[in-house]
């Protein structure tokens, strides 16, 4: 008998779960989102964070200012550059963000049963008895009897320092709640969360379009997360408004689910954007929380079947202050690769979290324990039933590529690609090995002045290094199973003599270097030749 979704073959040896995992080069197919600051911003621990398998670094500008994150930014180009290893740029926004306004920064003490006042008039001064909030449109938007939740930026929910509130009375324009726990406010950003009410509050606030137009611009952002989507037309207006700018035609919107109006318009949603985040900090709260769940395996099999990555934030929250996850924790993070996840989000773990390095090793291991039980092959049946009959040339190809390797054991794919495309097809039948994209870039004639000796990628300015190192290429980042090279564009796709470099013999090279092959493996090669895609089975000799 089969399980639904694990590979576990009848009967286990029990004492099996006792043998160590075996190192790998690649800590896990499963990405890691890691968010950068005060705690990671450093040359040292970005390379150390770098090192321990984050591949995405997301900068979410609903705190900090653009100078800061620069200052951050320039820091993580340091570390890839020292480190040698590669990561994508994500530009967080705030969106239909409700923030405290506490000017002063003081701690606030609320007690339990007593009342504190909602109001909009942000020259008020913070205190016990009112709290001055960004918005003044909330009277109109609440009504007695909701629940209002006020916590820290990227709350874990140990903290004493957030409250619940419920709404007594609305007052013109103030909210005068009760408050159902004590607590002591206390940190420089606290937000608030109305469940299940609607924030009449743009996706893209002004602030966040000029933070695009000028952070985001400078930067070529890989992607976009935008916050609080809730309809499919806050992904069309931010792709328009990127569209406008130059290179960030190119970035990915990955719409970030926070909310039931973002659920219930989930389907239109997912057919708009490129990718998916499961914003489940703040979903926790507008859900009821046994049907959390339901929503996480619902949505992110639906972005399995479309082929769009999917990211779920909030596993390990214990692990801000503390060394090692809670055992619900690190059963979350299997079931979420399980569930069919893409990428882990880590917000405070990594933010202000005492040990962002060590949150990265152990989730990027339990993400390694999990793919090795996740039934792959009746996932591929149910990828190949949905996309049904007649499949285009390219999903065929790609299918055929995950079955061949899978059927020869192959260690690893090798996949020619420009746009990146036809790797993250092949990454969407899920293999159970990793996909080593090979970036052919389109070389423009005044790139051409630099010399090739040795490894491609060490040879190059930095600056040239980034620009063929296109954002789809860097896009592939948060997709599990995909790492992707860069190749020499000028050099042969194979050998056409025995000493000269292939682009091929490079990737092979590249892959015994990372520890992915080892003499005598064999390899799946999905490339174009001439005309035709092929897809070929290749036995190495040493
Ligand atoms: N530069 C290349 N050299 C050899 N084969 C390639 C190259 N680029 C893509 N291929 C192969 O061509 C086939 C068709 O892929 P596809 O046309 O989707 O290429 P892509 O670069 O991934 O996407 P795009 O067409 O958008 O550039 C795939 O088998 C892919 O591996
Ligand atoms: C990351 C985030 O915004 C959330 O989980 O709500
Ligand atoms: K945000
Ligand atoms: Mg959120």
């Amino acid at each position: 008998m089969q399980s639904s979704h694990l590979l576990l073959e009848e009967p286990i040896r029990m004492v099996s779960i006792l043998d160590p995992s075996k190192p790998s080069f690649f800590p896990a197919m499963t990405k890691i989102v890691g968010t950068l600051g005060p705690k990671s911003r450093s040359v040292d621990v970005i390379s150390d964070c770098l090192k321990a398998g984050m591949s995405v670094a997301r900068f979410d500008f609903s705190w900090g200012d653009p100078e800061y994150h620069q200052h951050t930014l320039e820091n993580l180009k340091a570390a890839i550059k020292a480190t040698k290893k590669l990561c994508s740029v994500m530009l967080d926004t705030v969106g239909a963000e409700l923030q405290v306004v506490n000017k002063s920064e003081k701690p606030i003490s609320l007690e339990v049963d007593s009342q504190v006042v909602l109001t909009p008039h942000k020259g008020q001064e913070a205190s016990s008895q009112i709290l001055p909030i960004n918005f003044d449109g909330l009277a109109k938007s609440v009504k007695k009897g909701n629940t209002i939740f006020v916590g820290q930026y990227l709350f874990t929910g140990s903290e004493s320092t957030s409250v619940w509130l419920q709404v007594a009375e609305v007052k013109e324009q103030d909210v005068i709640c009760t408050i159902k726990n004590s607590a002591t406010l206390a940190g420089s950003l606290f937000t608030l969360h109305a469940s299940q009410v609607h924030i009449d509050l743009p996706t893209l606030s002004e602030k966040d379009k000029e933070v695009i137009r000028t952070w985001g611009v400078k930067n070529k952002i890989d992607f976009l997360s935008l916050s609080y989507t809730r309809h499919a037309e806050d992904v069309r207006q931010a792709r328009e408004i990127l569209s406008k700018l130059g290179d960030l035609s190119q970035t990915q919107i990955f719409a970030k689910i926070e909310n039931a109006e973002g659920l219930t318009h989930f389907d239109e949603i997912l057919q708009e954007a490129d990718g998916i985040i499961l914003s489940r900090g703040n979903l926790g709260i507008d859900l009821p929380p046994e049907k959390v769940f339901f929503f996480q395996k619902s949505a992110l099999r639906k972005c399995n079947m479309a082929g769009k990555p999917a990211v779920l934030t909030r596993v390990v929250d214990s692990m801000t202050d503390n060394l090692r996850p809670t055992r619900a924790e690190a059963t979350d993070v299997a079931n979420a690769v399980l569930d069919g996840s893409d990428a882990i989000l880590l917000g405070a773990e990594t933010l202000r979290g005492l040990y962002p390095v060590e949150t990265i090793t152990t989730v990027g291991r339990i993400c390694f324990e999990a793919e090795k039980v996740f039934n792959q092959d009746l996932y591929f049946k149910k990828i190949v039933r949905y996309v049904g009959e007649p499949m285009s040339h390219l999903e065929s190809i790609a299918s055929s590529a995950v079955r061949a390797a899978i059927k020869v054991k192959a260690s690893v794919i090798i996949c020619f690609t420009s746009s990146g495309r036809a790797a993250r097809l092949i990454a969407k039948y899920r293999p159970t090995m990793p996909v080593l994209s090979v970036v052919i870039p389109q070389l423009k004639t005044d790139q051409l002045q630099w010399r090739f000796s040795g490894a491609f990628e060490d040879q190059l300015p930095t600056h040239l290094w980034e620009s063929l190192f296109t954002a789809s290429a860097r896009q592939s980042l948060i997709v599990r199973g995909l790492f992707p090279m860069l190749a020499d564009p000028r050099h042969p796709a194979e050998s056409t003599s025995a000493t000269n470099k292939s682009i091929l013999k490079l990737a092979l090279d590249h892959g015994k270097a990372s520890g992915i092959i080892k003499s005598h493996d064999r390899v799946v090669v999905c490339q174009k030749v001439g005309d035709a895609s092929v897809v070929k089975i290749i036995e190495l000799e040493d």
